[in-house]
């Protein structure tokens, strides 16, 4: 059988331009072709396992099968029998493979309103990324429409990715066998997540990094060179430095004065430590502190990253020239040059460019850590 929770508070962080936040989880039921029922027949999830309850947890796995250039599906069907054999006598297991981009959001959200006591993304970043987005809906929580539920929606991860790179900040390696371990001990934490407002636009989350500039532009070429692995980043780096110019920004934190940054390379939002596979972009961010460490690398060229590309890799390049780091609640970003086109992303989604106003505040989930 399958259930389903939900519920979330959000809390922000601030960046102009851009502004980032941290919040609460929820659950939701979301369609899905290519899966089946949770708790009624005109659901969408595919029941994998059920049986009568005696308030059995319901489990929804948001499956990519895209993930890892296809290493997701198959590590996945291997795993379903010992899913099956470990979480199927307590826990009504529900699977939904994803069709595309976004679909994991809409099955996230389906999934908490028909009151899943965990959805859990199986993949990469990208779809934690989007099953953290489907907690909530028009800046809100999602919520359970099932009236018997008694917890929240928590969030899950089984990390199959190509960077998995939020799994690293919490320690965990890419064994989904652990990861089933810790999704049937479902023992729950709050973590933080970051809540970019944009002008004009709804509120995007992020569970991990939020970044802007270079490195967003990085994570965008990125995406061609996944084939790769992990050095489709550094690929992506080197390519998004052809024609990239350092750009004056505007930055106001925790509600203070605005101060201008200059030569700005890339701006870092942490809520988490890793990014680009493997990068420690914010080493001393923390998921769990209510707030995000922000790093800025200002007046860096080409040469200057593959110099340092080993410190980005073990978190020492805060000791670098014009390297900087602070803890911020909130971060607002405004691009003065008003140039147009510095990138943003969100756990290494591209966002499109930096507006004049962005922000960034705290919001929080629960999560079976
Ligand atoms: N059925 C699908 N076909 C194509 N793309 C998909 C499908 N389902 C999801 N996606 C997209 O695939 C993207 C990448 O997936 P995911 O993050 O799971 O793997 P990854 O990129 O290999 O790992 P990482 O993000 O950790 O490097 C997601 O952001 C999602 O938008």
């Amino acid at each position: 059988m399958i259930c389903y929770y939900n519920h979330l508070v959000v809390p922000p962080v601030v960046v102009v331009g851009v502004r980032f936040s941290i919040a609460k989880p929820s659950l939701l039921r979301a369609q899905n072709p290519m899966a089946s029922d949770l708790s009624s027949d005109s659901s969408v999830f595919r029941r994998v396992s059920s049986s009568s309850p005696n308030r059995r947890r319901d489990l929804v796995f948001v499956v990519n099968p895209r993930g890892a250039n296809g290493r997701t599906d198959k590590e996945w069907k291997k795993l379903l029998p010992f899913l099956q054999s470990r979480l199927g006598s307590d826990c009504n297991i529900c699977e939904s493979l994803t069709s595309g981009p976004s679909h994991a959001i809409d099955i996230t959200r389906e999934a908490i309103k028909e009151g899943a006591d965990a959805v859990i993304a199986v993949g990469g970043d990208g779809t934690l990324h989007e099953v953290v987005n489907g907690f909530f809906w028009d800046g809100k929580p999602v919520a359970n429409q099932k009236t018997e539920a008694v917890h929240s929606t928590a969030l899950g991860l089984i990390p199959l990715g190509t960077g998995s790179d939020f799994a690293r900040t919490l320690g965990w390696k890419n064994d989904p066998c652990e990861a089933i371990e810790r999704i049937a001990k479902g023992v729950r934490s709050r973590i933080d997540v970051g809540v970019i407002s944009r002008e004009g636009e709804g509120s995007h989350y992020f569970i991990n990094v939020a970044d802007i500039h270079l490195s967003a532009k990085a994570g965008y070429y990125a995406s061609r060179y996944k084939k790769f692995g992990n050095l489709c980043y550094v690929i992506g780096a080197l390519q998004a430095f052809m024609g990239h110019r350092n750009q004056d920004l505007r930055i106001k934190v925790n509600e203070g004065e605005w101060k201008t940054c200059s030569q700005v390379t890339a701006l870092c939002v942490g809520n988490a430590k890793y990014f680009g596979g493997g990068m420690k972009i914010t080493p001393n961010a923390d998921p769990c502190s209510g707030s995000f460490e922000v790093v800025i690398l200002q007046d860096f060229k080409w040469y200057d990253f593959l110099l340092k590309l080993h410190k980005l890799y073990n978190g020492t390049h805060l000791s670098v020239n014009n390297v900087t780091s602070r803890n911020v609640y909130t971060i607002e970003v405004d691009d003065i040059s008003g140039s147009g086109d510095i990138f943003i992303q969100s756990d290494g989604e591209y966002l499109g460019f930096l507006p004049r106003k962005l922000s960034i505040l705290p919001a929080a989930i629960e999560m079976i850590c």
